[in-house]
């Protein structure tokens, strides 16, 4: 049986005391902290900059996965590089040119990877799979935490699964959105690699067990 990553969203931590937050998701076993980078123009709420990212680099080894929900991702994503990310995420529909940025972001020697929000078809990012180290399903529409997750978003996750498997591609297929014990199952046998959760784990009374649950 494959592991299953499991990526807690910061957006539903305690901002007031990060270190601490952190220190707890990795006590209770996750893999990767996932940070949403929000601008109040991609999506409908601002969340935390580059700075942010650099003060969390200096309190974790956790793999730190962040997630570009701004209108000019090519403008800001070395900054996050240089702040400290392991993986820069991206929307497609941000960009004119996203297999430019993708190549970029892999040239700075990090990872990189596109998301999709729910009304975007996988046909949209077919062509960018062979140069993608992870696809980000949004299984909420982006822009906050604690929403109810979109069952309509599954076929995308199992399309996307088919077409890596079939070419052999190396990317990585995360889900983002309405992540919980009972969600994360029909994520996982639908191929998805990553789950991000936020209200789920950080609501949760035991963390450890939250996040094992969606294993
Ligand atoms: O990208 C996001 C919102 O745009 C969040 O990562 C996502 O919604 C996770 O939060 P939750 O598990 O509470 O739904």
């Amino acid at each position: 049986m494959k592991r299953i990553i499991v990526a807690p969203s910061i957006l539903s931590a305690d901002f007031a005391d990060l270190k601490t937050e952190l220190k707890r998701i990795e006590a209770a076993g996750a893999n990767w902290a996932h940070v949403d980078v929000m601008d109040g123009h991609f999506v409908p709420n601002i969340t935390i900059g580059a700075p942010v990212v650099k003060s969390l680099r200096k309190a974790t080894p956790l793999t730190l996965d962040v997630h570009l929900m701004i209108t000019d991702p090519q403008k800001y994503w070395k900054d996050f590089q240089e702040a400290g990310a392991d993986i820069i995420v991206f929307h497609v529909e941000a960009v004119k040119n996203a297999k430019g940025l993708l190549e970029e972001i892999k040239a700075s020697g990090i990872k990189a990877g596109v998301s999709i929000k729910p009304a975007t078809p996988v046909s949209e990012i077919e062509s960018l799979l062979d140069s993608l180290d992870l696809v980000l399903v949004m299984t909420v529409e982006p822009g906050f935490g604690g929403q109810s997750f979109m069952e309509t978003q599954v076929s995308k996750i199992a399309a996307l699964r088919k077409i890596i498997d079939d070419r052999k591609y190396n990317c990585i297929i995360e889900v983002d959105g309405g992540i919980n014990d009972k969600t994360a199952k029909v994520c996982v046998a639908a191929g998805a690699d990553a789950l991000v959760s936020g209200n789920y784990i950080f609501s949760a009374g035991d963390i450890k067990k939250a996040v094992e649950s969606l294993r």
